[in-house]
């Protein structure tokens, strides 16, 4: 029998391996990383964690904003300070992760890796072995085709920007269009953003993205309709943006137009594991056309979101699979997913587009309505309750500043299908955000 160096061998570090490969090592297994670039990823070192401490002083911000006249002033965000502060929160991320992985004896082998056959990946011409192979190599910014092109950037950059840029264009309207518009505004920048059709954040409820948007105009923010983006140049030390039928003059321009797989020069050709341009493909097993090699998160071509708790759901599936306690096929949670805008918009289990085709009740509450969020002077959020017909909560979303709370609040009833005798016996603390929303149920 063949041996190998290692039991399961990922490529990549992100939370589509660290998650289950740390339970992995510890139940006995012998795992090796191979990873090229910073330890854990995209969400701790240049996504979630860095984005979400950029954005603590715009929460800061809008709630002095709301309570004006009870407290003095509305503070100023001071950009160098942010990105210096963001930077000394992510710093140890890798550090901590590497020293998580050393713990339980997984060993990480830094370099590019590419598979040379169906049981080895090769890094810098020295082959690593696994008897199982997991490829977990996310994604990364898609770059517009125009000329131009390498005069724009990506989301990396702006969160290392120490200079807010005056005027900031920003083309797409997904996740980090609307995440850093509201960052960049709150900071003091003018922002126009450049979107390719008349909708912005598709798979969220388009009433809570209009409000959104209403508000974010209100604040300055500009938005230009089927702008599609024909070339940039530089003028000076500006850049002009020509578009559609228009020409916009800046000083710095974000591409986010989208995030692409990475599954080029990683020799899956060479060893027939099947791709397209949304990732690859795998089974219900995880599990690519080459029957010992899987893939997790970001990288999949999968219908869930491709989002940092999928990737943990999915590398822990993996690490039962792979440990012999599971022999089924994975069967995903609800997956919850927000958009950190101000006020932020969230969402889990059915939409309300679904529910209506199933004929199920929907129920909207008017969140200023409520006194809780009148504490600090909410006067935007709605929510949308979804339920089915046995009366169980089967979805949920909300626009408000605590929407991500919320979600995550009544995750657990739409997951577990609580009956409203289960709901009815849950006591929450109070005065609460939590107790609020159940009051609401
Ligand atoms: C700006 C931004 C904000 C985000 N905010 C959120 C958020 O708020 N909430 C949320 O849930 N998600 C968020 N995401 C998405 C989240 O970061 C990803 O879903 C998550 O990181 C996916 O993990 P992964 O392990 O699949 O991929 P990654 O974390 O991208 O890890 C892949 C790793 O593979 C390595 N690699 C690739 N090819 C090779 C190779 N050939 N050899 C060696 N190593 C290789 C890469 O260097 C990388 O470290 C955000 C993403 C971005 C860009
Ligand atoms: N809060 C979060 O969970 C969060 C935050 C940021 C990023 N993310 C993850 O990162 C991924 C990438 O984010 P994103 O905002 O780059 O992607 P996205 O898919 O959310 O949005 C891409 C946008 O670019 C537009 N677009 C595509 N082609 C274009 C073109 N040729 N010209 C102009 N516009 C074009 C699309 O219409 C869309 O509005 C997300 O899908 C998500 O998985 C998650």
């Amino acid at each position: 029998m063949a041996t190998y160096d290692y039991d399961v061998l990922y490529l990549g570090s992100g939370h589509g391996t660290f998650d289950g490969a740390i339970p992995l090592a510890q139940s006995g297994k012998k795992v090796g990383i191979i990873e090229s670039g910073l330890i854990g990823g995209t969400c701790p070192n240049r996504g979630c964690n860095a984005k979400i401490t950029l954005d603590a002083p715009v929460e800061l911000q809008r709630s002095a904003e709301r309570l004006k006249g009870i407290v003095d002033t509305v503070p100023k965000i001071n950009w160098a300070a942010n990105v210096k502060h963001k930077q000394e929160v992510i710093d140890g991320l890798p550090g901590m992760i590497t020293g998580l992985l050393d713990s339980v004896g997984i060993d990480i082998i830094k370099g590019h890796g590419i598979l040379t056959d169906a049981h080895t990946i090769e890094v810098d011409g020295h082959p690593h072995t696994g008897e199982k192979l997991v490829i977990s190599t996310g994604l990364r910014p898609n770059r517009l085709d125009v000329p131009g092109a390498e005069l724009m950037h990506d989301s990396e950059d702006f969160m290392n920007i120490t200079k807010l840029p005056e005027h900031l264009a920003i083309i797409g309207s997904g996740y980090i269009s609307f995440e850093f518009a509201t960052i960049a505004n709150a900071a003091g920048a003018k922002v126009t953003v450049l979107m390719h059709e008349d909708h912005a954040l598709r798979q969220f409820n388009q009433s809570y993205v209009d409000t959104v948007m209403d508000d974010l105009e209100r604040r300055g923010v500009k938005f230009i309709k089927f702008a599609g983006v024909s070339s940039i140049e530089k003028d000076g030390k500006e850049f002009i943006v020509n578009y559609a039928d228009g020409k916009l003059k800046v000083d710095w321009v974000l591409d986010a137009t989208g995030r692409i797989p990475n599954v080029e020069n990683i020799g899956l050709e060479t060893v027939g594991v099947k791709y397209n341009k949304k990732g690859i493909e795998v089974n219900d097993f995880l599990q690519t056309t080459v029957d010992n090699i899987y893939a997790s998160g970001d990288v999949i071509d999968k219908v869930q979101p491709k989002l940092t708790p999928t990737a943990v759901f999915e590398s822990l599936y993996l690490t039962k699979l792979l440990s012999g306690k599971e022999s089924l096929p994975i069967k995903y949670s609800v997956i919850p997913s927000v958009v950190f805008t101000s006020p932020r918009i969230a969402k889990a289990g059915v939409s309300v587009q679904e529910a209506q085709k199933k004929g199920y009740k929907i129920k909207v509450n008017h969140l200023p309505d409520d006194w809780y969020r009148q504490v600090d002077k909410q006067d935007l959020g709605e929510n949308t309750l979804i339920y089915d017909n046995d009366g169980k909560l089967v979805g949920v979303t909300e626009i408000s500043e605590q929407a991500d709370n919320v979600i995550n609040t009544l995750l657990p009833a739409i997951e577990l299908g609580m009956t409203e005798e289960q709901l009815g016996r849950m006591v929450y603390l109070f005065p609460s955000l939590a107790s609020a929303t159940w009051s609401q149920i």
